[in-house]
Protein backbone atom coordinates (compact mmCIF):
# COMPACT_ATOMS: atom_id res chain seq x y z
CA UNK A 1 0.00 0.00 0.00
CA UNK A 2 1.58 3.51 -1.13
CA UNK A 3 1.78 5.08 2.05
CA UNK A 4 0.21 9.33 1.57
CA UNK A 5 2.25 12.39 2.96
CA UNK A 6 -0.18 14.68 4.74
CA UNK A 7 -1.12 16.17 7.61
CA UNK A 8 -3.73 14.84 10.31
CA UNK A 9 -5.87 17.58 12.04
CA UNK A 10 -8.21 16.97 15.10
CA UNK A 11 -11.08 19.19 16.45
CA UNK A 12 -12.98 19.48 19.48
CA UNK A 13 -15.91 21.69 20.45
CA UNK A 14 -16.54 23.61 23.66
CA UNK A 15 -19.99 25.64 24.07
CA UNK A 16 -20.81 28.13 26.51
CA UNK A 17 -23.44 31.03 27.24
CA UNK A 18 -22.72 34.54 27.26
CA UNK A 19 -23.47 37.96 27.10
CA UNK A 20 -21.87 40.99 25.20
CA UNK A 21 -21.90 43.94 23.91
CA UNK A 22 -19.98 45.88 21.04
CA UNK A 23 -19.29 49.73 21.45
CA UNK A 24 -17.95 51.66 18.39
CA UNK A 25 -21.06 50.44 16.26
CA UNK A 26 -23.19 52.87 14.42
CA UNK A 27 -26.39 54.44 16.49
CA UNK A 28 -29.32 51.55 16.38
CA UNK A 29 -27.25 48.79 15.82
CA UNK A 30 -28.84 45.97 17.60
CA UNK A 31 -25.14 44.78 18.50
CA UNK A 32 -24.17 47.65 20.72
CA UNK A 33 -27.11 46.82 22.88
CA UNK A 34 -26.39 44.07 25.47
CA UNK A 35 -27.53 40.40 24.78
CA UNK A 36 -26.62 37.14 24.71
CA UNK A 37 -25.33 33.88 22.53
CA UNK A 38 -24.66 30.31 22.66
CA UNK A 39 -21.14 30.24 21.92
CA UNK A 40 -19.44 27.84 20.06
CA UNK A 41 -15.75 27.54 19.82
CA UNK A 42 -13.54 24.91 17.93
CA UNK A 43 -9.73 24.39 18.69
CA UNK A 44 -8.00 22.80 15.32
CA UNK A 45 -4.53 21.18 16.30
CA UNK A 46 -2.33 19.49 13.57
CA UNK A 47 0.29 16.60 13.65
CA UNK A 48 2.72 15.45 10.43
CA UNK A 49 2.78 12.19 12.88
CA UNK A 50 0.50 10.52 15.36
CA UNK A 51 1.83 9.69 18.94
CA UNK A 52 0.22 7.20 21.27
CA UNK A 53 -2.24 4.71 20.12
CA UNK A 54 -2.53 7.15 16.87
CA UNK A 55 -3.43 10.57 18.58
CA UNK A 56 -2.47 13.85 17.28
CA UNK A 57 -3.63 15.12 20.64
CA UNK A 58 -5.63 12.93 23.29
CA UNK A 59 -9.13 14.99 22.87
CA UNK A 60 -8.84 14.40 26.75
CA UNK A 61 -5.70 16.70 26.85
CA UNK A 62 -7.67 19.35 25.98
CA UNK A 63 -9.75 19.29 29.11
CA UNK A 64 -8.19 22.54 30.66
CA UNK A 65 -9.61 24.65 27.84
CA UNK A 66 -13.33 23.33 28.91
CA UNK A 67 -11.97 24.59 32.81
CA UNK A 68 -10.99 27.96 31.49
CA UNK A 69 -14.48 28.58 29.75
CA UNK A 70 -16.52 27.03 32.55
CA UNK A 71 -15.02 29.19 35.14
CA UNK A 72 -14.02 32.54 33.14
CA UNK A 73 -16.37 32.81 30.35
CA UNK A 74 -19.65 30.84 30.83
CA UNK A 75 -22.92 32.85 31.95
CA UNK A 76 -21.03 35.80 32.17
CA UNK A 77 -20.77 39.42 30.08
CA UNK A 78 -17.58 39.18 28.06
CA UNK A 79 -17.37 42.94 28.46
CA UNK A 80 -16.19 42.28 32.03
CA UNK A 81 -14.72 39.11 31.22
CA UNK A 82 -11.89 40.01 28.64
CA UNK A 83 -12.11 43.76 29.82
CA UNK A 84 -9.24 44.08 27.60
CA UNK A 85 -11.01 43.37 23.80
CA UNK A 86 -14.10 44.18 22.20
CA UNK A 87 -15.66 40.50 21.97
CA UNK A 88 -16.15 40.21 18.54
CA UNK A 89 -16.38 36.80 17.55
CA UNK A 90 -13.04 37.38 15.72
CA UNK A 91 -11.11 38.70 18.70
CA UNK A 92 -12.26 36.26 20.86
CA UNK A 93 -10.85 33.56 18.67
CA UNK A 94 -7.58 35.29 18.59
CA UNK A 95 -7.57 35.82 22.06
CA UNK A 96 -8.59 31.67 22.48
CA UNK A 97 -5.88 30.85 20.08
CA UNK A 98 -3.33 32.69 22.38
CA UNK A 99 -4.59 31.54 25.55
CA UNK A 100 -4.24 27.80 24.18
CA UNK A 101 -1.01 28.41 22.56
CA UNK A 102 0.44 29.51 26.26
CA UNK A 103 -1.43 27.44 28.57
CA UNK A 104 -1.91 23.87 26.70
CA UNK A 105 0.03 23.13 24.00
CA UNK A 106 3.38 23.33 25.79
CA UNK A 107 3.94 19.41 26.01
CA UNK A 108 1.25 18.52 23.82
CA UNK A 109 2.23 16.28 20.58
CA UNK A 110 0.02 18.66 18.71
CA UNK A 111 0.18 22.11 17.78
CA UNK A 112 -3.03 24.89 17.18
CA UNK A 113 -3.57 25.86 14.04
CA UNK A 114 -7.21 27.60 13.98
CA UNK A 115 -9.50 28.63 16.93
CA UNK A 116 -13.18 29.22 15.34
CA UNK A 117 -16.29 30.91 17.06
CA UNK A 118 -19.87 30.78 16.82
CA UNK A 119 -22.11 33.14 18.46
CA UNK A 120 -24.74 32.43 16.40
CA UNK A 121 -25.74 29.12 14.20
CA UNK A 122 -25.01 30.60 10.33
CA UNK A 123 -21.89 33.14 11.83
CA UNK A 124 -18.24 31.95 12.58
CA UNK A 125 -15.02 33.81 12.71
CA UNK A 126 -11.23 31.97 12.18
CA UNK A 127 -8.37 32.79 13.84
CA UNK A 128 -5.09 30.85 12.00
CA UNK A 129 -2.04 30.41 13.76
CA UNK A 130 1.11 31.52 11.76
CA UNK A 131 4.24 29.91 12.77
N1 LIG B 1 -17.61 40.17 11.69
C1 LIG B 1 -18.43 40.23 12.75
N2 LIG B 1 -19.64 40.78 12.61
C2 LIG B 1 -20.47 40.82 13.65
C3 LIG B 1 -20.09 40.28 14.90
C4 LIG B 1 -18.78 39.72 15.02
O1 LIG B 1 -18.37 39.25 16.10
N3 LIG B 1 -18.01 39.71 13.93
N4 LIG B 1 -20.97 40.28 15.91
C5 LIG B 1 -22.18 40.76 15.81
C6 LIG B 1 -23.14 40.65 16.95
O2 LIG B 1 -22.55 40.02 18.07
C7 LIG B 1 -24.47 39.95 16.65
O3 LIG B 1 -25.09 39.55 17.86
C8 LIG B 1 -24.36 38.73 15.79
O4 LIG B 1 -24.61 39.14 14.52
P1 LIG B 1 -25.61 38.46 13.48
O5 LIG B 1 -25.01 37.19 12.98
O6 LIG B 1 -25.94 39.51 12.49
O7 LIG B 1 -26.83 38.08 14.43
P2 LIG B 1 -28.35 37.81 14.07
O8 LIG B 1 -28.90 37.05 15.22
O9 LIG B 1 -29.02 39.07 13.73
O10 LIG B 1 -28.25 36.85 12.81
P3 LIG B 1 -29.36 36.49 11.75
O11 LIG B 1 -28.89 35.18 11.20
O12 LIG B 1 -29.32 37.59 10.72
O13 LIG B 1 -30.68 36.40 12.47
C9 LIG B 1 -22.61 41.44 14.59
N5 LIG B 1 -21.68 41.36 13.50
ZN1 LIG C 1 -23.66 39.47 19.65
Amino acid sequence: MTALTGEHRIGKRFRFEAAHYLPGLPDGHQCARLHGHSYEVEFVLTADRLSGPGFVTDFGDLAPVKMMIDSALDHRVLNEALPELVPTSENLAAYLAGWFVEHVEPGLPGRLTAVRVSETASSWAQFEVAR
